[in-house]
């Protein structure tokens, strides 16, 4: 395993059309990315998918579809992961927990297919009726691939609210991990939102956004890598297409050397 930060890491995001309701159809369509994605002259460090893959939001059948304890997608993601020697952030499926309950849950795994972590979305979003028919997450969530990417977990949602990004950035993350199903008309908020969590916590983004249409609602991908200074490394369209980008994770020192935003905080005064 390698700990030398100025390595460049190679990142790949899935930039899939997800079919309602059809977890098969979408587990064959995801692995058909992923295939693309290792089957690439430069090969990822690291695979990245879109939110809710397995079913997108089809809530009201979501009891019955949602993955139970996410062994399935466990079991197939990790023998990927080992047989390819990728570290994967396999998006976020509907996962069923032994609570009885529905989560929006991400696992992360490691090049020998082990699991790294697991977080499930802590921000419901009500506009589309999350909260309705899932339960929160309660954790944020850190984790390590190769001793050279300490990322935090986020989820769609999520980047709406500071204080999580700020968080991870506190608690060591390097880069912060966005699997979406963010829709349009909200390119915009998409957009700035990424930028503007890449640039106050000087860390790295990595977001995967869906493409394709749910029920009424049309998802523009747009799937983003921008850097810690908050420049654009990579923008994908508005079809499916494997969006690729290198980083270099010592980068984030040398931004937050340059301006050193977290030596001069004032906790006292605003928390
Ligand atoms: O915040 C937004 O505008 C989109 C969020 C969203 O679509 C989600 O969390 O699934």
């Amino acid at each position: 395993m390698s700990t030398d930060v100025s390595k460049a890491v190679n990142i790949a995001l899935v930039q899939a059309n997800i079919t309602l309701g059809e977890p098969d159809t979408n587990r064959r369509h995801i692995e058909q990315g992923m295939e693309q994605a290792v089957s690439a002259a430069v090969k990822p460090d690291m695979i990245v998918l879109p939110e809710m893959w397995n079913t997108g939001y089809a809530l009201e059948q979501i009891q019955e579809l949602a993955d139970v304890e996410g062994a399935e997608t466990r079991k197939w993601v990790s023998a990927f992961a080992r047989s390819h020697g990728v570290n994967v952030v396999a998006g976020s499926i509907a996962e069923k927990k032994a609570d009885g309950g529905i989560y929006n849950t991400t696992y992360i795994f490691d090049r020998n297919g082990n699991t790294a972590a697991s977080y499930s979305k802590i921000h419901l979003f009500r506009l589309m009726d999350e909260e309705k028919y899932l339960q929160a997450g309660s954790e944020p969530v850190l984790f390590d691939l190769d001793g050279t990417m300490k990322a935090g977990a986020s989820i769609c949602y999520d980047i709406r609210f500071p204080e999580l990004g700020r968080k991870l950035a506190l608690a060591g993350a390097d880069m912060l991990i966005v699997p979406a199903e963010w829709p349009h008309p909200r390119l915009h908020h998409w957009r700035t939102l990424l930028m503007a969590r890449a640039i106050e916590n000087q860390m790295y983004v990595i977001a995967c956004n869906r493409v394709g249409t749910g029920g009424t609602t049309e998802f523009f991908g747009h799937s983003m890598i921008i850097d810690p200074w908050g420049e654009v490394i990579v923008e994908g369209g508005e079809q499916e297409e494997i969006v690729t980008g290198t980083i270099r994770p010592e980068l984030v020192q040398e931004v937050r050397s340059r301006i050193p935003v977290f030596e001069d905080r004032r906790p006292s005064l605003y928390l």
